[in-house]
């Protein structure tokens, strides 16, 4: 199946108006990255040689300063080729008069919007590699390129505002939040009304659109005036990036025709030209569509659609009825294993499709050494126990028994990772915070690359919340706990929740396990979620019946 990339009108309709580019172009250059970033490019990832379909379906209109709404798989470069784009852009540059002089100054060409600041770390590293690798950079030359803004115990918004006044970077990469005290403690630090593009990375996680209620209209309602009062960071910073343009084009179109000519001759200021919008996710629902093109205000032109390639056409396992090796989501070498936890022991979820054990070196890459984090504060051990005895137990055994050198933990945003990381080293295992974030100029993970054959394996520990977007080739597993967390029915939210999730695994090819660990209780509202995203569970080998 090829890609789908159609221009759609920004405002009333959603209908598609005209198929976009062709699909010959195959080189970065070609796309229209710029040479010195390709360079930068070979030298710091050899392994990225051409863009994939959606890159050269995407890369050109963001270049062309297009409303771009993307769509794909996880772990296929959406992020990636949108950075590459970014770097690509001409600087945003204007005049300040000084003493009676016009000075030409920087100002901010892009805003990358990301849900959570381990994925702002992790653009960050990326840039960081591609720029000279570690030991020849100065800070201050990163600065220049790109800054990350986030609210963080250790980075305080107010350091990162006062390199954000002095140098305004090419890139400013920040969570919702911190941008929008940003903007209320200093507007001009932002520079909004200037900016060329505003990129929200994992659309659907940042924008709350309210779903089609079409039996219950006033409930609906009900729910969009809330969702108007309470609109989150991410719905207000966007609401003043683009509402003053949409409002701007509305009265302008309203105008004579002799304010028209007037402007057109310069006898009246032109209206200022909106940044360009452009989103991108694995997950799109149609609500969040029809909220983005219907509702926002945010779309002042028209907006390109970018749908990648469906590597998995639907397939509704049948009880009895072998199953392909592997079907699921964001690659096509993914296994998804569940295990019923009771107090009896483990088993797999009922109708799990049995299969050989893979080679558990496939698809991982090699890894450095970690900061480790987590014999600071104890704090946390007055908190109650974060894993069941059970769960800590059958996580215990599938780790030690099947993960080569890295896996994750993902346990519900409620949890307390430095509790749950205590549990699991009391049991021995090597477990710690993930934090990609870099101390000082050093190392993180997200960089490793490095042998690691001989280090013991790894668990990372980490959250629901703060696994969107993330990028870390080496991982082979992933373990999830609480994905219910005790909700009877899994709502679209935990569905796509589940597939970000998994996705942090089979990223570019690579093979990967996800492993989810439920109760008695969630076993038949789990087998119905993985039924709803055409995914089969595979048999745990370590779990199965005969063995
Ligand atoms: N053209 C390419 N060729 C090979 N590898 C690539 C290419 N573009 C990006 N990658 C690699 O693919 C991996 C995933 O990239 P990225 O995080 O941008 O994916 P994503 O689609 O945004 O994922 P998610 O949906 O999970 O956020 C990264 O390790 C990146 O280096």
């Amino acid at each position: 199946m090829s890609h789908a990339s159609e221009v759609y009108l920004a405002s009333k309709h959603d209908g598609t108006v005209s198929r976009s580019h062709d699909l010959a172009q195959r080189s970065f250059i070609d796309l229209g990255i710029h040479p010195p970033i390709v360079e930068a490019l070979r030298v710091a990832f050899p392994s990225i040689k051409d863009p994939t379909e959606a890159q050269c379906e995407f890369i050109p209109p963001i270049l062309q300063g297009k409303n771009v709404l993307l769509k794909d798989d996880t772990g296929t470069g959406k992020t990636f080729g949108v950075l590459l784009a970014l770097l690509s852009q001409p600087r945003v540059k204007y005049i300040q008069h000084y003493d009676g002089k016009a000075q030409e100054r920087m100002a901010i060409t892009s805003l990358m919007v990301v849900p959570h600041r381990l994925l702002a770390f992790q653009i960050s590293h990326w840039v960081r590699r591609m720029l000279g690798r570690f030991d020849s950079m100065q800070s201050t030359d990163l600065d220049v390129v790109t800054q990350v803004l986030v609210r963080d115990e250790d980075m305080h918004l107010k350091s990162g505002l006062e390199t954000l006044r002095s140098i305004p970077p090419h890139i400013l990469i920040g969570t919702p939040q911190a941008l929008i005290d940003v903007y209320k403690n200093d507007p001009n630090a932002l520079r909004l009304k200037t900016l060329s593009t505003v990129f929200v990375d994992e659309v659907d996680n940042q924008v709350h659109a309210v779903r089609e209620l079409q039996h219950d209209k006033k409930a609906m309602s009900i729910r969009k005036k809330k969702a108007a009062r309470h609109p989150g960071p991410t719905t207000e910073l966007l609401d003043i990036v683009f509402k003053p343009h949409a409002r701007e084009r509305e009265s302008s179109q309203e105008e004579s025709g002799l304010a028209y000519q007037q402007r057109r001759l310069g006898q009246l200021p032109r209206s200022s030209r909106a940044p360009q919008l452009v989103m991108a996710s694995a997950t799109l629902r149609r609500h969040l569509n029809q909220h983005i093109f219907r509702e926002s205000g945010w779309l002042v032109s028209d907006c390109v659609k970018v749908n990648g390639r469906q590597l998995h056409p639907p397939q509704v396992p049948r009880r009895g009825v072998p199953q392909p090796k592997y079907i699921g989501l964001g690659g096509a070498h993914i296994s998804h294993s569940v295990l019923v936890v009771t107090e009896d022991g483990v088993s797999n979820i009922e109708g799990a499709v049995r299969e050989a054990r893979t080679d558990r070196g496939d698809g991982a890459l090699p890894l450095d050494s970690m900061p480790d984090n987590v014999d600071g504060v104890l704090g946390y051990m007055r908190l109650p126990p974060t894993l069941n005895t059970n769960i800590l137990e059958a996580i215990g055994m599938a780790f030690a028994l099947d993960v080569p050198s890295l896996a994750a933990l993902v346990l519900p945003s409620s949890a307390s990772t430095s509790r749950a990381v205590y549990e699991l080293r009391e049991l021995g295992i090597n477990a710690q915070e993930l934090d990609l974030k870099v101390h000082g100029m050093g190392q993180s993970i997200a960089d490793r690359s490095s042998d690691g054959a001989g280090e013991k394996p790894k668990l990372m520990v980490t959250k629901m919340a703060m696994v969107r977007g993330l990028d870390v080739p080496a991982l082979t597993h992933v373990f999830v706990v609480g994905l219910l967390d005790g909700n009877r029915r899994a709502s679209p939210e935990m569905v796509d929740a589940y597939v970000h999730v998994a996705g942090r695994v089979g990223r570019f090819g690579r093979v990967g396990k996800v492993v989810t660990f439920v109760c008695k209780e969630d076993e038949a509202e789990m087998r119905r979620l993985l039924e709803g995203i055409n995914v089969a569970p595979v048999e745990h080998d370590l779990f199965a019946s005969s063995s």
